[in-house]
């Protein structure tokens, strides 16, 4: 085996979480580091810096991006699910909306269990990442190389639209705090009014360096043991088939979707799964692949009345003027937003001690087309819950790449979920019945039709969106697929560090947590080193 393949750690997976974990590993010189990517370096589009473009970016087809078809839950309509297989994973069709989470979401992790992976982790993993331009200001205290920002100056929907909630209780902050109904900006993935990514922010500095390789179209097929312990990856290249040895670890960073995936090619999970597919057991894991967290939100179409700006641009991807050129002469405004301008925390029941539901606010059409054809007034309002109870799963269906997954979601299959969703629709109603919503806005899409409870379950199940938020099937936890060090259970010298060791979904969008959870991993790989040298 050439000696470029033997390596000390082998990170399998590009995405936000696995480029903190190489930032991590490659700090120190010593440690040789491999980041094997199933996709390639990036979008190559030349748009790819312009944040109004995240339409294309998000329906951006096979070159960089995985579909899975899935039925969301007693239904027979399949939905595509997406992510992104590129340098950056699913962070690169992002709606680059950045998002923390809530203190509460990490403490809850912990009394349920999970030993230390508690809201000051979190913190100061996000200080060590994050630079926000607003500078030094409550949640936004960060001085790291990775770089949020709130674009500006704000159209004039969603002006109106803050000053309206702020006249109902729901009062504007700089960033939401999720014990008050707030609303506030969203802040953005981007800097100086262009995307940014993780890898570029994040490996730039190593990436030069000789003790961090980025292999790119490189699909890892399987985890190589010997006997329990992880020696190293098989993948498939456009060349062939190619081995790498890791002398220290191996940690899985492929996402939500690919870990379970790849443990079950691999022989590690259900053994009833396996047998069923057909791939010989090395490690029996049995909670592989199951709690799968996923939102199931509401979408609104409302017209506007009284309002113009840039409500009138329906969000589609040929009615985007913006080119490269546009957006490098015009460094604020329309180009560098990506869509959802206005984020808030609402209690599904106002009686409710703490906020439960998160309302997004697009100044734009972004559905019921024909209802609202270019250059009508219109707006989107989103909504989801921030802790769904639903579970679905993920497993193979065969030992090879090519074998489709079994994806089933389970949204909206608890009562939880399906009250708090009629629960959640009755309060966005009643705060649009109420002034200055009421003379401003009319619902077009469901529509004054869809009141009954099973008509808006129908509806959100066959209209509505996820986020592409997706935790939770390689969970941490007293019974989960990994420990409190991240190592995969029943094995050794393997662990897993991405979105998918979240036990539960945290309150917001998903790009920061997995982010931060890589570089936590770095930290605890860096003292099992340290302890092992
Ligand atoms: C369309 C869309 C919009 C979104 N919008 C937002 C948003 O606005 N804000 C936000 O915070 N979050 C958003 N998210 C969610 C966010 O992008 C994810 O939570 C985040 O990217 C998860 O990071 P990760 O590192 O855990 O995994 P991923 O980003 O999924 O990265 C995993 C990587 O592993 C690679 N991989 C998988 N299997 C293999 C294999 N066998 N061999 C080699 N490589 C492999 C994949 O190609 C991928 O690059 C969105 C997601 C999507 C899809």
């Amino acid at each position: 085996m050439s000696s470029k393949n033997v390596v000390d750690y082998i990170i399998v997976g590009g995405g936000p979480a696995g480029s903190a974990l190489a930032h991590q590993l490659g700090s120190n010189p010593q440690n040789r580091v491999l980041v094997i990517e199933a996709g390639g370096g990036s979008d190559p589009s030349p748009r790819r810096p312009v944040p109004a473009d995240f339409v294309r970016a998000s329906s951006g087809g096979p070159r960089y991006m995985r579909q899975y078809a899935h039925r969301p839950f007693e239904t027979e309509r399949m939905e595509q699910r997406h992510s992104g297989r590129v340098m950056d994973g699913s962070a690169t069709p992002h709606g680059l909306i950045r998002d923390r989470g809530r203190e509460a979401d990490y403490e809850a992790w912990e009394a349920a269990g999970v030993i230390g992976w508690n809201r000051s982790r979190f913190e100061q993993a996000f200080t060590a990442i994050e630079k926000h331009a607003a500078g030094v200001t409550g949640g936004r205290d960060v001085d790291g190389p990775r770089r949020p920002e709130v674009p500006g100056p704000p159209d004039l929907a969603s002006a109106w639209w803050i000053d309206a909630l702020a006249r109902h209780g729901i009062e504007a902050a700089e960033d939401l705090n999720v014990r008050h109904e707030q609303a506030a900006y969203a802040s953005l993935w981007t800097w100086d009014g262009a995307r940014t990514s993780t890898p570029r922010a994040l490996l730039r500095t190593y990436g030069r360096r000789s003790n961090v390789r980025v292999r790119t179209h490189c699909e890892v097929r399987r985890i190589l043991f010997d006997g329990t312990t992880a020696t190293g990856v098989e993948a498939k290249t456009r060349r062939g088939t190619v081995r790498f040895t890791a002398r220290r670890e191996v940690v899985l960073c492929a996402g939500t979707t690919g870990n379970p995936l790849l443990l079950e090619r691999s022989g590690v999970g259900d053994p009833e799964v396996l047998t069923a597919a057909g791939v010989h057991l090395v490690a029996a894991n049995p909670a592989v692949g199951d709690n799968l967290r996923q939102r199931r939100g509401a979408v609104m179409a409302l017209r506007l009345k009284g309002l113009s700006g840039r409500n009138r641009q329906p969000v589609a991807p040929a009615a985007r003027p913006w080119s490269p050129f546009t957006h490098l002469l015009r460094r604020s405004g329309e180009p560098t937003d990506s869509g959802t301008r206005v984020l808030a925390v609402l209690s599904s029941d106002r009686g409710a001690p703490h906020p439960d539901m998160t309302l997004l606010f697009t100044p734009a059409p972004v559905t019921a087309h024909d209802a609202m054809p270019a250059g009508t007034d219109g707006a989107t309002v989103a909504f989801y819950p921030h802790s769904p109870t639903s579970t679905g799963t993920v497993h193979i269906t065969g030992p090879t790449l090519d074998d489709p997954p079994l994806l089933l979601p389970g949204h909206l299959s608890t009562g939880h979920d399906r009250e708090l969703t009629v629960a959640a629709f009755a309060r966005v109603r009643e705060i649009l019945a109420t002034e200055p919503f009421a003379s401003a806005t009319t619902e077009v899409l469901p529509g004054p039709g869809v009141v009954a409870t099973a008509d808006i379950l129908r509806y959100v199940l066959d209209q509505g969106f996820t986020g592409n938020h997706e935790v939770g099937t390689c969970a941490l936890g007293p019974a989960g697929v990994v420990d409190d060090a991240l190592q995969v259970r029943g094995t050794h010298r393997l662990r897993v560090a991405d979105a998918s060791v979240m036990p539960t979904l945290t309150t917001g969008d998903t790009t920061a947590p997995s982010m931060a959870v890589g570089w936590i991993a770095g930290d605890i790989l860096r003292n099992a080193n340290t302890r092992g040298r």
